[in-house]
């Protein structure tokens, strides 16, 4: 009985949901190694703007990245470099309002990480169009991110930055993250700039990254393979993998909301 009280709760805030807080690779693309967008997808977003649901792309992404990306497939507003730099588009996608909420990056703190570690990582393309939050990549895959994860750790400690940056591992990339950025802080700003309630909000990702920005929605969800950390403080855990799960959550949203206006 509890479930299913519990199933109709879920239902009637599907119903509700007027914005989708989404995390982008890993949880859009096919799987969490590929850069492939499923049609489904796709189809889905465009569905959802009929029922004026706005899109949030919250990613640890360039901005350039996910602003072609919200462009051509209709997002709203995007949380890039990890909540350093955040904003919002117009109907067309033409135009734009940028705010950057980080102070400064430390482009020279990821010079150093790479020449000590440079067996092991490289820097992302994506570098030369950061600006606070900066990413590295694993080059071999013998060693577990979790130990490299430690092995910046120290070079950042060592060289007096541990007060500045957090380290994170997205999954895709190392991203060394300026302290007064993060997905939870975009978020939150961006919502208050376009007067999105959060608890009207679904959160939805892959990875523990993304477990800050989702602990603020109103439904919180991760694909079926996501990282157990997020899985377990969620309301749903899609049946489907990565961008297949997400169309399957952004389908269920619209059937909720039909059924809402069936009984109206
Ligand atoms: O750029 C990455 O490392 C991953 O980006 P994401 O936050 O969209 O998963």
């Amino acid at each position: 009985m509890d479930n299913l009280k519990r199933g109709v709760e879920l239902i009637n805030k599907l119903a509700n949901i007027d914005s989708i807080a989404t995390d982008v690779d890993g949880t859009i693309t096919a799987n969490r190694d590929g850069y492939f967008i499923p049609s489904e997808v796709i189809e889905c977003i465009r569905e959802i703007r009929k029922y004026n649901i706005m899109l949030i792309f919250v990613s640890a992404n360039a901005f350039p990245v996910l602003y072609g990306l919200a462009r051509y497939i209709g997002a709203k507003a995007i949380v890039s470099e990890n909540g350093c730099i955040i904003a919002s588009l117009n109907e067309h996608g033409r135009e734009m309002n940028i705010y950057e909420i980080c102070g400064r990056g430390y482009r020279e703190l990821v010079s150093k990480i790479v020449s000590e570690m440079g067996d092991f990582l490289k820097e992302s393309w994506q570098n030369d169009y950061r600006k606070y939050d900066f990413a590295l990549i694993q080059k071999d895959n013998r060693v577990s991110h979790i130990e490299l994860i430690q092995k910046i750790k120290k070079i950042v400690i060592k060289n007096g930055y541990d007060s500045k940056v957090n380290v994170n591992y997205s999954g895709y990339a190392f991203h060394i993250t300026p302290k007064e950025g993060g997905k939870s802080v975009g978020l939150k700003k961006i919502s208050e700039i376009l007067g999105i309630e959060l608890k009207n909000t679904l959160g939805i990702g892959d990875s523990y990254m993304d477990l800050e920005f989702i602990q603020l929605t109103g439904v919180k969800v991760a694909v079926r393979n996501a990282d157990e950390d997020l899985k377990r403080n969620v309301d749903i855990i899609t049946d489907e993998e990565s961008g297949y799960g997400f169309a399957q959550i952004c389908e269920t949203i619209i059937d909720a909301k039909k059924l809402k206006l069936q009984s109206l």
